[in-house]
């Protein structure tokens, strides 16, 4: 049996990337999203909450991780966040395989990683699609979120690869600087392209 494609989306923070991972799932792409799957690990009864109040007292309860207050711990301290990922990304590894072995007979999958190129997740992937707009409408939504602050922001940001490297680095970009529909519209044709080239490329084999 052929592998599916696997695509890897990416992109900095705010510039659509969930939006567009719904896209591709109405157009029939699978995809695994690695922050949801972070969210299963440190919410209520999540796998990850002995080994995160260990590392971090108190950022936990039954409720599952109190992501600010974990956020606020991390985010400014690359050692801490190196000891947070140590215990997460493991475990989302896990999920993204065996979400490909119950997605096995897709012609395409995607892989919804938000650190794609910060942790050289290219090389997992056969193709890279990078999310991006204008740092303009960047910044505008970003700010518009609960608890959001321009430090903060400017410190993610710091912490990414810049959008402009991501763009020349991908194999695919999807615009969300124009209206949603326009975006829809984009990811339609991207996804029916790579479906008809995993097909072709099956065929081949066969
Ligand atoms: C620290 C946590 C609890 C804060 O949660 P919160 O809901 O406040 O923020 P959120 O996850 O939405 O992240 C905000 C922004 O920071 C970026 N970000 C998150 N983790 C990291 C990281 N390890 N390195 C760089 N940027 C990061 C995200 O891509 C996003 O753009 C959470 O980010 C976390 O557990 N991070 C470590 C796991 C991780 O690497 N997740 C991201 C990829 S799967
Ligand atoms: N053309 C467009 N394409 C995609 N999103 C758009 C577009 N125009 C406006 N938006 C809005 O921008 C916001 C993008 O938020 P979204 O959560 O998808 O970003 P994200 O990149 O996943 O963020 P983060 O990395 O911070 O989690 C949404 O509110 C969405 O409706």
């Amino acid at each position: 049996m052929t592998k599916p494609l696997i695509l890897g989306l990416t992109g900095s923070i705010g510039m659509g990337k969930s939006t567009v991972a719904r896209m591709f799932m109405d157009a029939g792409v699978p995809v695994f999203d690695a922050d949801a799957a972070v969210h299963v690990l440190q919410g209520r009864d999540g796998a990850l909450l002995p080994a995160i109040e260990a590392e971090f007292p108190g950022t936990t309860s039954a409720a599952g991780v109190d992501r600010v207050k974990l956020g606020e711990l991390v985010f400014g301290d690359p050692a801490a966040l190196e000891r947070l990922e140590a215990i997460v990304h493991p475990a989302v590894a896990t999920m993204r395989q065996e979400f490909l072995l119950g997605h096995a007979d897709a012609p395409v999958v995607m892989f919804d990683i938000p650190l794609l190129f910060e942790k050289n997740g290219q090389d997992r992937v056969d193709q890279v699609v990078v999310v991006s707009a204008p740092a303009d409408a960047q910044r505008e939504r970003v700010l518009k979120r609960p608890g959001m602050t321009p430090e903060k922001f400017a410190h993610i940001l710091s912490l990414q690869v810049p959008d402009a490297e991501k763009r020349a680095r991908a194999d695919h970009v999807i615009d969300t600087g124009g209206t949603l529909a326009r975006t829809e519209a984009a990811v339609a044709v991207l996804a029916d392209r790579l479906k008809q080239q995993a097909k072709d490329n099956a065929a081949r084999l066969k």
